[in-house]
């Protein structure tokens, strides 16, 4: 299962706790993030990511173009809808590219954790 996580700044900080309550699950993953939300998965939670760029340097279309050939199955995306954000073309686009190739996208806590709870089940215990 090929992840993508990615979280704004006002949100990083329920990034790490959400993946700290899945760490099972994202342990078996295969783990790609935006470069300043994938640097704290990786100092906070010990996971394994491969970090893209940041976001606001092209990390989000980096990931549209590989979920655009099969190459992330789900996205964990904790945008953050008070502060306008330098490049939310760049959102928009992963966010359209998720609905275009009918990828599982959630943009909230509440959203993710039943996204990760349901990948868990399907997966399987570890
Ligand atoms: O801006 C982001 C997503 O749009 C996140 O980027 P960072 O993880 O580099 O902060």
């Amino acid at each position: 299962m090929k992840l993508a996580l990615i979280a704004h700044d006002g949100r990083k900080k329920e990034m790490v706790a959400l993946a700290g309550e899945f760490l099972g699950l994202l342990g078996r993953c295969t783990l790609m993030a935006t470069g300043t939300t994938g640097g704290r998965l990786q100092r906070e939670c010990g996971l394994q990511v491969e970090c893209l760029l940041s976001g606001p340097l092209g990390g989000d279309l980096q990931i549209g173009a590989r979920l655009a050939v099969g190459g992330v199955d789900a996205v964990v995306f904790l945008r953050d809808p008070m502060t306008p954000q330098p490049h939310e073309p760049d959102i928009n686009a992963l966010v359209r590219a998720c609905d275009v190739h009918d990828v599982p996208c959630a943009t909230n806590v509440a959203s993710a954790r039943l996204m990760l709870q349901a990948l868990q089940d399907r997966l399987g215990p570890g």
